[in-house]
């Protein structure tokens, strides 16, 4: 049985005022479920520290939204996966689209970036999703595919055991247009299907969420599918109210089946 995980990423957001304000409330409206799905918060570099001592002993896991493919030295600007793990990190996200698009980032060096924290001992979270035109073009799971090949290639099929992959379709990602549910369903399933071809097993045991304007208004039914394991949100995750609601949905998915039996009670 694979553990819903909900991973908030704050991209390049926030303050130590507002992170501040933001967690205490957050960390109140989670408590609840925060047992029975898995919850991490992604801060930008500067506040990992300020992140960690609020997160404490709550069981909610702190992230980073990248790592360097370099191991030390001279690579300016660069933060390394021995550096986020000695912060505390248990999570990072690798090869986020806006990384891929904006900062030209290959899918070699993403499955690189995805080699160093693997070896720093933390759990990578490998961003995958296709363009509008990839998708227009019937090339959806082509892209997908080869952006998780190369982290084969980099670290054979067994480096991709433990970690997370994230289905994020670079054109659902901060437009307010989200994949439908069908669309979530087949393309994990189609995934799944990958993974299981190169490594028997795989593709049942590992964790895939969705990302790409997920909001409280459409959480229940983009997690209603077995193949969805939870959620990488982005801009719904700088509002507690709206992130804490998406959690509480991707709890229910798990709640149903006790409800009903309480309610025979
Ligand atoms: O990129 C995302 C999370 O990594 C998704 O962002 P939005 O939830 O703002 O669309």
């Amino acid at each position: 049985m694979r553990k819903p995980i909900l991973i908030a990423n704050w991209k390049m957001n926030g303050s130590l005022h507002a992170n501040q304000a933001l967690l205490v409330r957050m960390l109140a409206k989670l408590r609840p479920f925060r047992k029975a799905v898995d919850l991490a918060i992604c801060p930008p570099f500067p506040y990992l520290f300020q992140v960690r001592d609020l997160l404490g002993y709550t069981g909610i896991a702190l992230g980073a939204q990248n790592a360097s493919s370099a191991t030390s030295g001279a690579h300016t600007g660069e933060v390394s996966a021995t550096m986020l793990q000695e912060m505390g990190c248990r999570y990072v996200l690798v090869g986020h689209s806006e990384r891929r698009s904006l900062y030209h980032e290959s899918n070699a060096d993403v499955a690189a970036r995805f080699r160093q924290v693997r070896s720093a001992g933390m759990t990578p979270v490998l961003c995958v999703g296709e363009t509008l035109e990839e998708r227009e073009q019937g090339q959806a799971m082509a892209a997908i595919e080869s952006q998780v090949q190369a982290v084969i290639d980099e670290t054979g099929v067994t480096g991709l055991e433990g970690s997370i992959i994230a289905y994020e379709p670079v054109w659902a990602i901060g437009t307010g247009r989200t994949a439908t549910p069908e669309q979530v369903s087949d393309t994990h399933r189609a995934l799944r299907q990958f993974l299981e071809s190169h490594y028997p097993g795989m593709g049942e045991a590992i964790r895939i969420v969705y990302g790409g304007s997920v909001k409280a208004g459409n959480a229940a039914e983009l997690f209603q599918s077995p193949e969805v394991d939870g959620g990488l949100i982005g801009d719904a995750s700088l509002q507690a109210d709206e992130f804490s609601d998406i959690g509480t949905a991707l709890a229910d998915t798990l709640a149903e089946p006790d409800s009903e039996c309480d309610a025979l009670d």
